[in-house]
């Protein structure tokens, strides 16, 4: 469905107001995600996720250095094609709640991305009151502007978007931040279930723990760098099967694990992390 191949980008660095050096954010980055799969992207705050979606959106900021190549359903995804699969075949959760418009209220905004997708209007009115409701988007919700919802209703509204694009790959970054655990779950279940209707889901979180229990395959990603791509299955026990130090140290770091099975301090695991 979706395959990244050796994906570098810089972004313009000021180090002061007449200077500009280039960082690397993305270094020789790959992926492939196949339909059916939910594919997680875990890694700390700045290990270049966000860049990542941006890049597979064709949304990333300017000036900005691209190289490598990015392929959707076996054919080269540039610019325009980019452009015209965006909001109908690729849909993106963004992480920032700034993506809804100010100045329109949410049924509609909603509405309208349902429209954008293809439906007729009132076919898209009907998607979207449907994932209004499975989000629990109360009346209150629905008539109200972006500024007067909460950070997680503004989350639900950015994921029922998503939902009725029927885009045949989403990428939800940090789709459950700010949720309670309830939404939470109901989120990442809608997740899977877009999944296992044959869609391709790229579920970018820095919490290894709201991956797991949906998540097909997980790679691990620091500093604009793949550190490993495991099935979830290798995230067991000791975590014996993944192949790198950092990732293992993920893993024996969630709490359930802490002080697991390898007998290995807390301060040895982040030593190995280091
Ligand atoms: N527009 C930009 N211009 C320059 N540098 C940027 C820009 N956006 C992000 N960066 C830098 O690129 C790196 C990766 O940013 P990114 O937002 O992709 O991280 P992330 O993994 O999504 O982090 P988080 O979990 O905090 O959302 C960071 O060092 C960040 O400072
Ligand atoms: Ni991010």
């Amino acid at each position: 469905m979706l395959t990244i191949d050796q994906l570098s980008l810089q972004l313009p660095l000021y180090t002061s107001w007449w200077k500009r050096d280039w960082a690397t954010c993305l270094d020789e980055f790959s992926l492939w995600v196949s339909a059916g799969e939910v594919h997680a992207v875990v890694g700390a705050s700045g290990a270049g996720k966000s860049l990542l979606a941006y890049a597979i959106m064709g949304l990333l900021p300017t000036p900005a250095y691209l190289n490598g190549q990015l392929y959707y359903q076996g054919k080269p995804l540039n610019a325009s094609h980019q452009r015209q699969l965006r909001g109908r075949e690729l849909a993106l959760i963004p992480q920032s709640l700034s993506a809804l418009d100010p100045l329109v209220r949410t049924q509609r905004q909603v509405a309208w991305a349902a429209q954008r997708a293809g439906h007729s209007s009132a076919h898209a009115r009907h998607a979207s009151q449907q994932a209004l409701d499975h989000y629990q988007l109360d009346a209150r919700a629905q008539q109200a502007y972006a500024h007067e919802l909460s950070g997680g209703m503004a989350r639900r509204v950015l994921t029922a978007m998503a939902h009725v694009s029927q885009a045949k790959l989403v990428i939800a970054d940090e789709p459950s931040v700010g949720l309670d655990p309830h939404q939470r779950q109901r989120v990442l279940d809608a997740l899977r279930e877009l999944a296992d209707q044959g869609k391709s889901v790229i579920l970018i979180t820095h919490d290894l723990r709201h991956a797991l229990p949906i998540a097909d395959r997980v790679t691990i990603m620091r500093d604009g760098k793949l550190v490993e791509t495991a099935p979830v299955c290798a995230f067991q026990g000791s975590g014996a099967s993944l192949t790198n130090a950092y990732s293992q140290a993920l893993w024996l770091a969630l709490p359930d694990n802490a002080f697991a099975t390898t007998g290995m301090s807390r301060r040895q695991q982040e030593a190995n992390v280091a």
